[in-house]
């Protein structure tokens, strides 16, 4: 059944945060079980429904390692030291399908945790393959399994277009998940753009820290920096994550939580991007890479290369725990 456009219109009281957002979610075709408006769907856990809850098969093999890997872009900074402590696992796939299906328990086991502990979970969203590899979670049985109105949805790079524009990863995002799920439309923190680069960016950091300050995101003890419970990433093939490029300075940021870009060798060239510091003072960060085009960059990574260069990726950690996700082809070369 098509379900009409939804009409989200986003604002928030602190001007750091005054994101508004007119709903570009075209009419989005859902299941039978979610022919439904938003608040009976919110109530779709309560006895008459029953959740499909067969046994998934996956291909999985899971390799936890220490991390003893160097940080080299902040190699002086707590985050970084912290950074190095943190486990690290790569579970691999035979297929996208299984990442896909992996993925969406992953997050939504953490949503349940972070739901338990502290009755919120904040989410960090990158653009690219990734919001496609998150389809699952917005079907049964995961999508009923996640309470969405304790998420907190944020974006670790975006680019400086405007929210309808193609190129935009709110609107990526909105219309392959968030316009299918109920999370509350104030809790989906989208950039100003109206803004330069340089202003979204301040305008972003400002948002974040109203957000810290009333403990909806948390704050690491250890680098002073915002923890995020999760953040869903994706890498280019030349080692990049967020909006972070191999030899960009960008990359050697230590105070500012977001930053903005005005060279991006990815086209569009103006994006905003968290800082090496945030990205790594995430509680769990899952990095997820499908396709035999980023089996280099994964190989340098995660394999015994001594390539010289360092990939922006090599730098990537969390707080408690960081994993890979691959694909067949991302894995080739391990
Ligand atoms: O705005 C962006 O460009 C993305 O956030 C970017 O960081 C993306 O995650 C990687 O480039 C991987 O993209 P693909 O998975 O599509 O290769």
């Amino acid at each position: 059944m098509t379900v009409g456009a939804r009409s989200a219109i986003f604002s928030a009281s602190k001007p750091g945060c005054a994101v508004r957002m007119a709903s570009i979610c075209s009419p989005t075709r859902l299941s039978l079980s979610l022919r439904t408006t938003l608040s009976s769907l919110r109530t779709s856990r309560a006895p008459g429904i029953s959740l499909r809850s067969s046994p998934i098969s996956l291909s999985l093999s899971i390799k936890p390692v220490r991390s003893n890997f160097k940080n080299p872009v902040s190699a002086s900074s707590a985050s970084a030291d912290m950074a190095g402590q943190c486990q690290k696992k790569v579970e691999k796939f035979q297929t996208e399908e299984e990442v896909a299906v992996r993925l969406a328990k992953y997050t939504a086991d953490l949503s349940a945790k972070f739901e338990k502990e502290r009755g919120a979970f904040t989410v960090v969203l990158s653009g690219g393959s990734l919001i496609y590899t998150l389809r699952k979670l917005a079907e049964e049985p995961y999508m009923y399994m996640v309470e969405w109105e304790k998420w907190h949805v944020f974006w670790v790079d975006e680019r400086v277009v405007k929210r309808d524009h193609a190129d935009s990863n709110y609107k990526l995002a909105l219309e392959g998940l968030l316009c299918k799920v109920p999370i509350p439309p104030g809790q989906v923190y989208a950039i100003n753009d109206t803004l330069s680069a340089e202003g979204a960016a301040e305008d972003y950091e400002t948002c974040l820290k109203h957000l810290v300050e009333r403990n909806v995101i948390a704050t690491s003890k250890a680098t002073g920096f915002p923890k995020f419970d999760l953040m869903l990433l994706g890498m280019g093939p030349d080692g990049h994550l967020a909006s972070l490029f191999p030899g960009h300075p960008l990359c050697n940021e230590k105070t500012k939580w977001v930053t903005h870009i005005t060279d991006s060798p990815k086209p569009p060239p103006e994006r905003i991007t968290y800082t090496f510091p945030v990205i790594n003072s995430a509680a769990y960060n899952a990095m997820v890479v499908t396709g035999d085009d980023k089996a280099d960059a994964v190989q340098r990574a995660l394999g015994n290369s001594q390539h010289p260069d360092t990939l922006p990726v090599q730098s990537l950690a969390a707080e408690d725990e960081l994993t890979w996700f691959l694909d067949q082809g991302a894995a080739s070369k391990l």
